[in-house]
C-alpha cells in the first residue's frame, strides 16, 4: 500500500504536532523539525564541530561543543518556525540520533568531561586491544560474538573506556569518588538536557548500547563478565532502555525546556528505519565520513561467519521485541574524499569537485586506492592495515586517483555485500542508499556497475533525522511506526551497466590490493607486552648450559607444560645443548621466568613494580599510582613476577569501589593456554625440527619481539 505524505491525518486547525531531531553526527551537528507523518523536513539549521587530532590516529571532539552547537542549532532552528506559522509550543516530543561508539567520561557532580570525546574511528585503542586480546584464547578476536555481536576492535566503546581509566588521571580518581559516568554521546546529551548535575537521567538505548562490546544482546543488558574483562564498572554505565519511550523531559533552561524526549536511535540504525528497512530481508547503506550497511534480520539474531556484526536495529516500546541486524562498517567512505583535498589537495571543493574531475576519465587507468587510514573494518577487522594507492604509472593523473577512491567507496560495499551474501545466503536484490554522498551521481553509477544490482537513492539524504524523528512521534502517539512501514517514497533508481565477467574482474584486482594494504602497522612495542606475551618471554633462558645437570640424551620429542611440542634433532647433538633442552622441556614456564629481568626495588616497592605492563596498564588497578590511598593497595603473598604471571590476576571493585583481586579460574575454555603445534605471534613455529643449540637465539627474538626490555 501506497500511503502519500498528503494523506496523513493532521492536529485540529490544520497544524500538525511537530517533532524535533537531534542528529550529532561525527562532523556535524544538526536540529530538525519535522511535521509528524511527513517525511520531508520542515526546518533545519546546521553547525559544524571542531575535530582535533592531538596524535596520528587520534579522534577526539570538544563534549561541551556539542551541547552548545545543539542549543544553537535548536534555537536556529526554532526562529524559522514563526516564519511558517508554527511556534515553540507545537514542537510535542523530541528524538535523538548520533555518531556511535564515541565515548565521554563525566564527572556526575560538576558535569564537567573529564577527558575530550574519544571519537569511533580513533585508533588510539590499539594496544588496549591486544592486552585484553591476551586474555582470549587463541587471541581470538571474535571470541565475545556470540554475547555482545562484535569483534575485539578500537572501534568499540569498551575499549576506549578502558583506554580512559587506564591513562587519565582524573578519570582514575573520579572512578574512585564514585563521580565517574561513561556514555555514549545520545547518554552525554540526554545527562545535559535533563538536568545534568541536578537530576541528569543516564540512560542509553539498545542500539547505542549494542555498540559497546559490553551488551549482551540476548538480556539486552550490560553483560557481568564482559565489564569485568573490560574493567568498567557497571554503576559507570548509563541504564539501558527502548528505542522508542518517553524517558524525561527537557530541564535545562534553553529553548528546548519542557519538550518531552522520547526516542533514542544510534545514526545507522536510524537511517535503517528511516529508509523504511523495518522488515526482514530489507537492506540499506548509509554513505558519510564512513559507510555503513544494515540488513534487517527481524527478531533473529544472526551471527555471522563472514566479518559482518550482529547489532541491535531498535526495539520500539520497552515491551516491544528487538529487531536486530547484520552490519557491515566501513571506517572511511567520504573521509577519503575529505582526505583528497585537505592531505593531498588534489580537490578544492569535496561536492563540486570530486564528481567532475573523476568523470573526465573512463575508468581509473586500473589504479586502486585502499583508504584504510585506521585499519580496515568489515568484513576483515584489520587494526594493522593502512592506506594504499597502487597500479600507478606514468600516466597517472589526479583524475584517476579521484576516480579510484570513489570505486573505493563502491568496492568496499561489495565486500560488505559478498558477506551478506554467504551469511543470510540469499543475494540483496537492490540495495537503497542515503547520506550526503549520495548526491554524487557518478558514485551512485560505479555503485550499480560494481556491484551488479539496482542502487535507489533516498529522496532525502538524511535519513537518519528521519528515523529517529518517527520512533520518536511514535512513542507519544503523533506519528505511527506502523503506517510508516506502508508508506512509499519515489526514489532515483541506477541500474548496472557491466557485465558480470567485467566487475569480476574489477573486483579481484582490488581484493589484491587490500592483500597489499594489510599488515603494514604495528603496535607500539612497549605497551603490547601483554600478560600472554609476558608468559613467552618467561620462557626464555637466560642461564648458561654447564648450569643444568645432563639428562637423558635419547628423547627426541618434548611435552612443555603438557601442550607444546618441540621436536629436536638428536643427531647433531653434544652434551651440554642436550642437557640444557632437558632443563627447558621440563621445568614449568615459572621456572623459567626467574630469567625476566628485575627492577631495583623502590621505596615502597611490592613485586607488582616489576613489570612495565603492570606499571603502565595496572598501576591504579593496583593502587600503586600516587592518586591512590595507602590502604586501597593490593596485597598479597606473590614472591616474584612470574606468579603474577601466571596468575595473571584481574581487579574488580567492589560496592565501595575497594579494589578486589580476582584469580580466574584456569579451564581450556576460559583461558589462554598454549596449544601446540604453537606458532607464536610473530609467525615462528616451534613445531618444525631445528638444532637445539639454536633454541636459546630464536627465544631471544622472539623475546625481543614482544618486548623492548633487552636481554641480557
Ligand atoms: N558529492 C560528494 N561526493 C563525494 N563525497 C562527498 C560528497 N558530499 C559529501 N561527501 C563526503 O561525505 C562526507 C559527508 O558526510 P556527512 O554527512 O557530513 O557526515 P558525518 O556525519 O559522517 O560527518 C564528507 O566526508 C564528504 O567528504
Ligand atoms: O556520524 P557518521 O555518519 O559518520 O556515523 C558514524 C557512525 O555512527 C559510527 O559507527
Amino acid at each position: 500500500m501506497v500511503v502519500p505524505d498528503t494523506e496523513m491525518p493532521v492536529k485540529e486547525g490544520g497544524k500538525k504536532s511537530l517533532v524535533g531531531v537531534i542528529d550529532d553526527g561525527t562532523k556535524t551537528v544538526r536540529f530538525v523539525i519535522y511535521e509528524a507523518e511527513c517525511s520531508n523536513e520542515l526546518v533545519s539549521y546546521q553547525l559544524d564541530k571542531t575535530e582535533v587530532q592531538p596524535q596520528e590516529g587520534w579522534s577526539e571532539q570538544d563534549p561541551l561543543e556539542i551541547m552548545h552547537n545543539i542549543r544553537i542549532c535548536a534555537e536556529n532552528a526554532i526562529d524559522q518556525l514563526t516564519e511558517l506559522g508554527y511556534s515553540r509550543e507545537d514542537i510535542v516530543t523530541l528524538g535523538i540520533t548520533n555518531q556511535r561508539e564515541t565515548t565521554i567520561a563525566w564527572d556526575m557532580c560538576t558535569g564537567q568531561p573529564l577527558h575530550p570525546a574519544i571519537a569511533w574511528n580513533d585508533i588510539r585503542t590499539d594496544s588496549t586491544v591486544d592486552a585484553i586480546l591476551a586474555k582470549v584464547p587463541d587471541r581470538n578476536k571474535n571470541y565475545f560474538k556470540n554475547i555482545c555481536g562484535l569483534p575485539i576492535s578500537p572501534y568499540f566503546s569498551a575499549l576506549k573506556m578502558r583506554w580512559l581509566k587506564d591513562n587519565v588521571k582524573a578519570v582514575r580518581k573520579a572512578s574512585r569518588d564514585k563521580r565517574l559516568l561513561f556514555g555514549t554521546v545520545d547518554s552525554w546529551i540526554i545527562w545535559n538536557l535533563t538536568g545534568g548535575p541536578h537530576g541528569g537521567i543516564h540512560i542509553t538505548d539498545v542500539t547505542n548500547a549494542s555498540r559497546t562490546l559490553l551488551m549482551n544482546l540476548e538480556t539486552l543488558n550490560w553483560d557481568p563478565m564482559l565489564c569485568r574483562l573490560f574493567g568498567v564498572h557497571r554503576n559507570t554505565l548509563p541504564q539501558i532502555r527502548s528505542s522508542s519511550e518517553v524517558y524525561g523531559r527537557v530541564e535545562d533552561c534553553s529553548v528546548l525546556d519542557g519538550i518531552r524526549i522520547s526516542g533514542i536511535l544510534g545514526n545507522q540504525q536510524s537511517a535503517l528505519v528511516g529508509q523504511n528497512c523495518m522488515s526482514a530481508g530489507q537492506a540499506k547503506n548509509t554513505y558519510r565520513s564512513g559507510c555503513f550497511l544494515l540488513y534487517n534480520t527481524g527478531t533473529r539474531k544472526v551471527q555471522s561467519t563472514h566479518g559482518l556484526i550482529t547489532t541491535v536495529a531498535y526495539k520500539l516500546g520497552p515491551d516491544a521485541p528487538a529487531v536486530y541486524a547484520l552490519e557491515g562498517s566501513i571506517a572511511v567512505a567520504g573521509g577519503a574524499m575529505k582526505f583528497l583535498r585537505d592531505n593531498l589537495h588534489l580537490i578544492k571543493d569535496v561536492v563540486e569537485d570530486t564528481e567532475h574531475i573523476a568523470g573526465q576519465v573512463f575508468s581509473t587507468g586500473d589504479v586502486y586506492f585502499v583508504p584504510a587510514f585506521s585499519g580496515l573494518y568489515a568484513p576483515y577487522w584489520r587494526k594493522d592495515a593502512r592506506g594504499i594507492i597502487c597500479g600507478l604509472t606514468a600516466f597517472t593523473t589526479k583524475n584517476h586517483i579521484i576516480r579510484a577512491a570513489l570505486e573505493a567507496v563502491c568496492f568496499q560495499t561489495r565486500d560488505i555485500l559478498e558477506a551478506m551474501n554467504k551469511d543470510c545466503g540469499m543475494p540483496l536484490a537492490k540495495l537503497h542508499v542515503d547520506g550526503r554522498m549520495t548526491s554524487n551521481d557518478l558514485l551512485m553509477q560505479l555503485q550499480a556497475d560494481l556491484t551488479g544490482i539496482p542502487v535507489l537513492r533516498a529522496q532525502s539524504w538524511d535519513m537518519s533525522a528521519l528515523g529517529v524523528g518517527i520512533v520518536a512521534g511514535n512513542s507519544v502517539g503523533v506519528w505511527s511506526c506502523d503506517k510508516w512501514k506502508h508508506h512509499s517514497a519515489s526514489t532515483d533508481t541506477f541500474l548496472p551497466t557491466t557485465t558480470d565477467d567485467d566487475r569480476d574482474a574489477r573486483y579481484t584486482k582490488w581484493k589484491m590490493a587490500v592483500q597489499r594494504s594489510l599488515g603494514w602497522a604495528t603496535t607500539k612495542k612497549s605497551i603490547t607486552m601483554t600478560g600472554q606475551a609476558k608468559r613467552k618471554y618467561s620462557m626464555v633462558p637466560q642461564k648458561s648450559y654447564e648450569s643444568i645437570s645432563p639428562t637423558d640424551s635419547r628423547k627426541n620429542s618434548y611435552d612443555f607444560n603438557g601442550k607444546l611440542e618441540i621436536e629436536v634433532d638428536t643427531s647433531t647433538l653434544d652434551e651440554g645443548v642436550n642437557s640444557y633442552n632437558e632443563d627447558l622441556l621440563q621445568y614449568s614456564a615459572r621456572k623459567f621466568s626467574i630469567y625476566v629481568p628485575l627492577k631495583t626495588k623502590k621505596v615502597e616497592h611490592t613485586i607488582l613494580d616489576d613489570v612495565e605492563y603492570f606499571m603502565a596498564k595496572k598501576e591504579c588497578d593496583y593502587g600503586m599510582c600516587e592518586c591512590c590511598d595507602d590502604e586501597k593497595k593490593i596485597s598479597t603473598n606473590w614472591e616474584s613476577i612470574e606468579e603474577i604471571i601466571e596468575n595473571d590476576p584481574e581487579i574488580i571493585f567492589d560496592s565501595d569501589d575497594n579494589p578486589i583481586l580476582v584469580e580466574p579460574v584456569r579451564t581450556p575454555d576460559a583461558l589462554l593456554i598454549d596449544s601446540g603445534p604453537v606458532v607464536m605471534g610473530n609467525g615462528i613455529s616451534l613445531s618444525k625440527r631445528m638444532h637445539l643449540e639454536k633454541i636459546p637465539a630464536i627465544f631471544r627474538t622472539i623475546c625481543s619481539k614482544f618486548s623492548n626490555a633487552s636481554l641480557t
